[in-house]
């Protein structure tokens, strides 16, 4: 078998939760992975350049091959004799910027356009694409915005489909990231929550998400962010897991910059504007990179190649 013409899928970051919205609310972030991927006569080669090299897996077991063999076996497909892949990665890894959410993503877009080329959503419509990508990585909060961009609102249903609806952020939203050195597993830091919450706990987030969606879509004003990003359901419980993000949320929220914890952690997202711009800055100091992101209003995006 002569090699596919190869596909390339980009696929952004983004961060979950953002305060209160537990499991629900997330947003794409302008930071992305390139994945080239081609179909082969034999055997899985994998190259990898930028996060994650020399320490993921290169073979079977690579995250984007097993989202594609798992996307070849939804589409009823025969699985490839061989794949080439040539993954640029940006996003870096068990940060709590959905560096797994978005290799899934990138492995099931590249499998359903290697099969199904530009008409690609017959053989695996989008809902589907969301439903195994969130089977995969249990986080349809990432999963969500990393595929359709901007804000997105995730669940699931009674019987466990996910679902989600994209809102557009506000023009004055500009988040910004502090990205530590030292990483957290997000199953780890899941590891932190306990089995039952307080309900009045449950009551405090369930307004302040209602209020967090009205600020992100209509009503970007400091006050009400500071307010709407406070939450009762994680990041107290993870603390203990990840004590300098714990700490450097509480300083920046001292100073009236609406600070969350970005996903599981340990990266820390701000919202940012013209007056806490300099407050963020100096408090984030040197142990942090620090990086004011556009916010991804595509999402994942596939394009058939040129090359061979
Ligand atoms: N682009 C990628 N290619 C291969 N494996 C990846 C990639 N991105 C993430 N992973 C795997 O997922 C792990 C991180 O997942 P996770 O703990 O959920 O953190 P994150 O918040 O970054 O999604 C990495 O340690 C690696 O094993
Ligand atoms: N809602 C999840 C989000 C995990 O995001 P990640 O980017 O850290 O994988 C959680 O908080 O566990």
């Amino acid at each position: 078998m002569t090699d596919s013409t190869p596909v390339v899928v980009r696929v952004p970051a983004t961060s979950a939760n953002l305060g209160p919205g537990f499991d629900s609310l997330g947003l794409a972030l302008g930071l992305y992975d390139e994945v080239e991927a081609a179909l082969t006569g034999t055997g899985v080669e994998v190259e990898v350049v930028g996060e994650g090299a020399g320490e993921v897996e290169t073979g079977e077991d690579h995250l984007v091959v097993r989202a594609m063999r798992a996307a070849f076996d939804r589409m009823g497909a025969s699985q490839p004799a061989g794949i080439r892949l040539r993954c640029r990665n940006r996003i870096p890894h068990a940060r709590g910027l959905g560096s797994s959410s978005a290799a899934i993503c990138a492995g099931i877009l590249a499998a359903r356009a290697l099969h199904g080329g530009p008409d690609a959503s017959a053989a695996l419509p989008d809902d589907a694409v969301l439903a195994l990508a969130t089977e995969m990585d249990g986080h349809p909060d990432n999963v969500a915005p990393c595929l359709v961009g901007g804000f997105t609102i995730a669940w699931s249903e009674h019987d466990g489909t996910p679902r989600m609806v994209k809102l557009r952020p506000h023009a004055e939203i500009r988040p910004v990231v502090a990205i530590p050195d030292h990483r957290l597993s997000t199953k780890e830091a899941r590891g932190r929550l306990p089995e039952k919450v307080p309900h009045a706990d449950a009551a405090a987030n369930a307004a302040r998400t209602a209020l967090l969606v009205a600020a992100v879509t209509q009503r970007p004003e400091i006050p009400i962010l500071l307010t709407a990003t406070e939450d009762r359901l994680h990041q107290d419980y993870r603390a203990p897991a990840m004590p300098q993000t714990a700490d450097l949320v509480r300083r920046l929220r001292l100073r009236g910059v609406p600070a969350v914890v970005s996903g599981a952690g340990p990266t820390v997202l701000a919202f940012s504007t013209a007056d806490t711009h300099d407050s963020i800055a100096s408090e984030v100091g040197n142990d942090w990179h620090i990086q004011q992101l556009d916010i991804d209003t595509e999402g994942a995006r596939v394009q058939f190649s040129e090359t061979r």
